[in-house]
């Protein structure tokens, strides 16, 4: 499994996908920049009148309601039939799901296009189950990461999706199998849109991989192991966000295999 991971972190770096973000305003930066250092190419479009011409060229999509409003949303609709219809892998990110009505039922209405993987923090991916209010504050997590297990599992069955959860400990579902990664520093909670960038690196690992759930595995491991590495330099969350994207560019296998913390099943 760990040379694996490492084997399809190798292959984006040389791979280059084209990476469609429609994504929020206040990530686009750092998801881009991110993209960047693992090897991927990304471009953050959202206008009507391009998004199929885009979306035509594009590896994989990455979806992300975090700064939604109705013109974004009629845009992703748009994308995402096109997606569907030429089964083109994508992600969706529910940030803030449960928070608003309107996101709930925006995401509601996106689940329809079958999403290859759904990425979201604990509260977030409870938020995703119909049948229970859930307590939100905003974009943050109020739940543990294991607290979303049982809706994720269900949420991997009934849209034919892997599910990723993230937190102290990150968690990927795919139906029945689970895996379990124990890497990332608390201090990570405090850089806005790490969430978004595990996201947006899954949206890059599924772009050519015929392997949806090792793909969505090798990039959560890939930005907790590199945010656990970093954290010890970091003279705060500034400094830990730049040393973020110079880990994620050079990371050696030897860094990346020896610090992996990982349980499968
Ligand atoms: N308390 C923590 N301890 C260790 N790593 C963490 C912790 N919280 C978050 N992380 C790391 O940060 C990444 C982003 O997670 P999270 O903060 O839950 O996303 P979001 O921004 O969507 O709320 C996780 O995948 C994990 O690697
Ligand atoms: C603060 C904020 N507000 C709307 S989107 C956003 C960024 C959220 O990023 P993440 O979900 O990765 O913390």
């Amino acid at each position: 499994m760990v040379d694996n991971l490492w084997s399809l972190i190798q292959t984006l770096r040389h791979t280059n996908p084209l990476i469609l973000n429609m994504t929020n305003q206040v990530v686009m930066n750092t998801t881009a920049n991110a993209l960047l250092a693992v090897g991927a190419s990304p471009i953050m479009a959202h206008e009507e009148s391009e998004i199929q011409a885009l979306t035509t060229q594009a590896d994989s999509l990455v979806i992300n309601i975090g700064t939604l409003d109705k013109l974004l949303v009629e845009s992703m609709r748009l994308a995402l039939q096109q997606a569907h219809s030429s089964h083109k892998p994508w992600v969706l990110d529910p940030v803030g799901v449960g928070a608003s009505s309107y996101r709930t039922e925006t995401v509601q209405s996106l689940l329809q296009f079958s999403p290859s993987v759904i990425r979201g923090n604990a509260t977030e991916i409870r938020s995703l189950s119909a049948d229970k209010a859930v307590l939100s504050k905003g974009v943050d997590s109020l739940h543990r990461s294991d607290e979303a297990l049982n809706t994720a599992k269900m949420v991997s069955l009934k849209y034919a999706a892997v599910v990723a959860i993230s937190g102290a400990t990150d968690y990927i579902i795919d139906g029945e199998r689970i895996v379990r990664i124990e890497n990332g520093d608390p201090m990570m909670r405090l850089v806005t849109g790490l969430g978004c960038t595990a996201t947006a690196l899954i949206g890059a690992f599924i772009a050519r991989s015929s392997t949806v759930f090792e793909s969505t595995i090798a990039a959560v491991a890939l930005l907790s192991v590199v945010g656990e590495l970093v954290a010890k330099r970091a003279e705060g969350p500034a400094s830990l966000q730049l040393l973020i994207h110079d880990k994620l560019y050079n990371i050696t296998e030897q860094e990346f295999k020896d610090h992996l913390k990982i349980v499968v099943g």
